[in-house]
């Protein structure tokens, strides 16, 4: 068949892969009925092989009905280089901003600087004042909030280690025999022998960070100082104020007896801690033995919530919304987990990592978004009496992010298969339905695949498979050759990774691309993916290459049955625990499948087990319950190398690409890299790519620009 050429694929890539990302969105009051909507957005510069992150501005007016009135784009887009956080004071006049600078010898610095709506009016170097490491400006720890008199700034940083040097270090000699008490009071305290002390940090994609602790700048002084009466071994994130300032409410992960992997992974034990200041002593509010994460005060400040899921067993799993009321200390589960929704009661329960700084729409609902199925959408919570309302469902668009709410503006970012992110306002009404939302775009999608048809078909494993859990697959095909039997189409099946996780119907850049170039694809959300509940989720561990496989196939078979698909040109794609299904389906389906691309693929668990920063991922995907102190049998290393592609390596047939990073942390390349020697060894055409300064999900703009051509070129080639 007649592929389009390489130098269309290009053009193809360049012009979906220039689709901005939303970084972050809010909504300022600035005069009555007039909001404006600052937003972030980050893009691929192919020509600087960078992302570039940059600011958008659009004014909103409300109607003397309280409707949206006129949105104005003041056409101010200005590129961003050196901010890292930014937020608001609560009163919408002054904006903290985090800053990291280059000096003139080319260190790092980091600078805490507050604007008004005229100049920068204060600027505190962090780095000079050596209070602490790093600020924190991750997604998992970091947070910078303001006090409420807006008087001083809260953040997180790396503790400040004392300083390890060398017992032969002869600088270090000297003053302190002289004059021990001057000396020490000049110099930091210095550690012996410790140069070389093993210092473990939070995994992949949080490297270098060991020890946050939590930092208050008082910006009368200028002065920062870290709290006494923290807990021990504990490892403080997502910190915010009491509501009168005289505390701090924080996640604390526990350190000991190690730290394993947080990125991807909402079951680490952790606990809600509130320290009073003045008397320095830190209590918790939740109840150990959990895993819970981002607390929030309600705006009367009677209530604190929090988000709570077991700390055993999957690594993303359906979450508990819990109240606690500030003033009895009564703790309440308001949203439950929901093993399995149903036709009376659709709603699969919360999938949700952490809440908008604002996400009060008023003193007893909250507004979140979560995965629903194959959708991402905004959910309002009545936190008193749990109900759930669905504030997005057309069919247009599969994803929905709630960014903010001011007064009953809300400010949101959706896309869909064939329409990249687009921010919307609308006004919920005050009575009546709350989700009849007219939503108004505030600019068009910067990318539209006109080419492209999408839909979601829901699929149900045969009885044998011993399960009526239902899963879905969404499906991208060209328009052209949507409705005519001519000429039949290649297809690519995807695997997402995970495995608990989803491809929800937002932008999904890579199947769009594919599609764009003639081919169907297929993302299959096979049983064990997030958004269908919590039965779902547990009913694969202990099952990963068996029902997940299946699925997988069994969404392949009913595309082809479609009637649009050549079944002989079949490839299956996926990255990490996608990257385990594709190689399982190479293994154990060797005359459907003719091409496979993978990236940082999960090929023996059994191997994996000593080189991941979650070990505990192997065992309990394999079936077995994790302990901190086990040391796997030789029974339990059998079941996890059984349960791997490795197991099936003897039938592949399939040329295989694999894109490795050189410094994932989470499936180490050697996972890749042996399985590729195993398929050299036996004959099996196969390419290995290594993108260095790459790690789990090869994201560098020149790295992602690469694979995708590769993937092109060596599906081509073999279909
Ligand atoms: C021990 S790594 C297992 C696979 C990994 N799971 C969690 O980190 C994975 O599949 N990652 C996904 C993200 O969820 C990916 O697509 O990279």
């Amino acid at each position: 068949m007649d592929f389009p050429s390489v130098e269309r694929a290009v053009k193809v890539y360049r012009e979906c892969a220039s689709a901005p990302s939303l970084s972050s969105a809010s909504l300022q009051k600035t005069g009555d009925s007039v909001f404006s909507v600052h937003s972030t957005w980050s893009q691929r510069d192919l020509e600087r092989e960078c992302n570039i992150k940059y600011r958008q501005t659009h004014i909103v007016t409300l109607d003397s009905n309280g409707q949206i009135g006129d949105v104005i784009d003041p056409g101010t887009n200005t590129e961003l280089n050196s901010e890292q956080l930014v937020r608001w004071s609560p009163s919408g006049k002054l904006k903290a901003v985090l800053r990291k600078i280059k000096d003139k010898k080319g260190d790092e610095k980091q600078y805490l600087e507050v604007w008004n709506n005229i100049a920068k009016i204060h600027n505190i170097n962090l780095t000079a004042l050596d209070k602490h490491g790093k600020v924190y400006e991750d997604g998992e720890f970091g947070c910078l909030e303001w006090s409420s008199c807006e008087s001083q700034l809260l953040y997180v940083a790396e503790k400040k280690q004392p300083k390890a040097v060398s017992y032969f270090d002869k600088s270090k000699e000297g003053g302190s025999e002289e004059n021990p008490e001057t000396d020490a009071k000049k110099k930091d305290p210095e550690v012996k022998g410790d140069q070389f002390v093993h210092r473990q940090d939070w995994g992949e994609l949080l490297v270098g960070k060991h020890s946050p602790v939590p930092c208050i700048l008082n910006l009368q002084t200028g002065q920062v100082t870290i709290p006494e009466g923290l807990p021990n071994d504990v490892s403080v994130g997502q910190a915010i104020w009491t509501p009168d300032d005289s505390g701090i409410v924080f996640t604390g992960w526990e350190n000991e007896p190690y730290r394993l992997g947080l990125i991807y992974c909402r079951n680490r034990r952790s606990a809600i801690y509130h320290l009073d200041l003045s008397s320095q002593t830190c209590n918790t509010i939740s109840i150990t033995g959990q895993s819970v994460r981002s607390p929030v005060f309600s705006p009367d400040a009677s209530k604190l919530i929090y988000i709570q899921n077991s700390c055993h067993g999957p690594h993303m799993q359906c979450a508990q919304l819990i109240v606690y009321h500030w003033e009895s200390k009564e703790t309440k589960v308001t949203v439950d987990i929901v093993q399995r929704p149903t036709e009376g009661r659709p709603f699969p329960g919360l999938y949700v990592g952490r809440f908008e700084q604002q996400c009060w729409l008023d003193n007893e609902t909250i507004l979140v978004s979560t995965a629903w199925r194959s959708s991402q959408t905004i959910i309002a919570i009545n936190i008193c009496t749990g109900e759930v309302t669905r504030l997005t469902n057309g069919p247009d668009f599969g994803s929905w992010m709630f960014c903010d709410i001011k007064q009953r503006l809300i400010l949101a970012c959706r896309s869909s298969p064939t329409r990249s992110a687009q921010l919307v306002v609308g006004v919920i009404p005050q009575e009546g339905d709350i989700s009849c939302i007219n939503w108004k775009p505030l600019h068009e999608s910067s990318v539209i695949l006109s080419d492209v048809i999408w839909s979601v078909i829901t699929l149900k494993p045969k009885t044998e498979q011993g399960s009526d859990i239902d899963f879905e697959t969404i499906i991208l095909k060209p328009k052209a050759n949507s409705g005519s039997q001519e000429k039949k189409l290649p297809l690519i099946v995807w695997a997402h990774g995970g495995p608990h996780s989803v491809f929800s119907t937002g932008y999904l850049l890579l199947p769009g691309l594919f599609c764009q170039l003639g081919f169907v694809i297929a993302c299959v959300n096979y049983r064990g993916s997030i958004g269908f509940g919590q039965a779902s989720i547990d009913s694969l561990p202990g099952f990963v290459g068996t029902h997940d496989v299946k699925d997988v196939q069994a969404a392949a078979e009913a595309v082809i049955e479609q009637g649009l698909v050549d079944r002989e040109r079949v490839a299956v794609s996926g990255g990490s625990h996608g990257g385990f299904l594709s190689t399982h389906m190479i293994g154990q389906y060797p005359d459907f499948y003719k091409a496979c691309i993978t990236r940082n693929p999960v090929t023996n668990l059994a191997a994996m087990l000593g080189g991941t920063d979650i070990p505990s991922w192997t065992m309990t995907e394999a079936g077995m319950d994790f302990d901190f102190k086990i040391a796997p049998s030789a029974e339990m290393y059998a079941k996890m190398f059984n349960c791997s592609p490795m197991a099936h390596i003897d039938k592949v047939r399939a040329p295989t690409l694999l894109m490795l990073g050189s410094d994932d942390l989470r499936v180490p390349p050697q996972q890749g890299i042996r399985y590729h020697e195993m398929l050299k060894a036996r004959g099996v055409k196969t390419r290995l790519l290594m993108y260095p300064d790459n790690s789990h999900p090869i994201n560098k703009v020149d790295a992602e620009a690469d694979c995708f051509m590769n993937m092109y070129t060596w599906i081509t080639e073999h279909l």
